[in-house]
């Protein structure tokens, strides 16, 4: 039997006032470059998942927020090359700063109804809907 040790990845919806959520784009020499992504990235030894996502919204946004303003979303498990991939969506309306694109090519805000007509990773595909029903 093959023993399947999964990738755990938190990612955040962030909402705005006029409830539209920021996207960002993977940038070329990546995997999936190009791909509308939300902003996280992979939970680290030690971690626990609420401050990875803290963390990588630092480091790729350069805003801050907190454990108390992450509400757990959805989940979406999917096959990633070699390894399995869950990915823990959140739902963040409060941080502090403007977001800024640090690592990808770009950033944009988008109702969930519009992120259809965007290419995104397969795991993100079943979130949408669910996206667009929660906000
Ligand atoms: N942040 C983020 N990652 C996602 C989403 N959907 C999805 O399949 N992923 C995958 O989850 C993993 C996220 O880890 P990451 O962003 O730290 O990884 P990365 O490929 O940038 O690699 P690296 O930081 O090791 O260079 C990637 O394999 C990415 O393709 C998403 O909506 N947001």
């Amino acid at each position: 039997m093959t023993m399947i040790f999964p990738l755990l990845v938190v990612a955040a919806a962030l909402v705005d006032a006029d409830g539209r959520v920021l996207l960002q784009q993977r940038p070329p020499g990546k995997a999936m470059a190009g791909l509308w992504e939300f902003p996280g990235g992979k939970v680290e030894i030690g971690e626990t998942p609420e401050t990875a996502l803290i963390r990588e919204l630092e480091e790729e946004l350069g805003i801050r927020t907190h454990a108390s303003c992450l509400a757990p979303a959805s989940f979406a498990s999917e096959a990633l090359g070699e390894r399995h991939l869950l990915l823990l969506l959140y739902v963040c309306r409060k941080w502090e700063g403007l977001p800024e694109a640090r690592h990808a090519t770009e950033l944009k805000w988008v109702k969930p109804s519009q992120m259809f007509a965007l290419e995104m990773p397969p795991a993100d595909l079943p979130l949408i809907g669910l996206l667009d029903s929660l906000i």
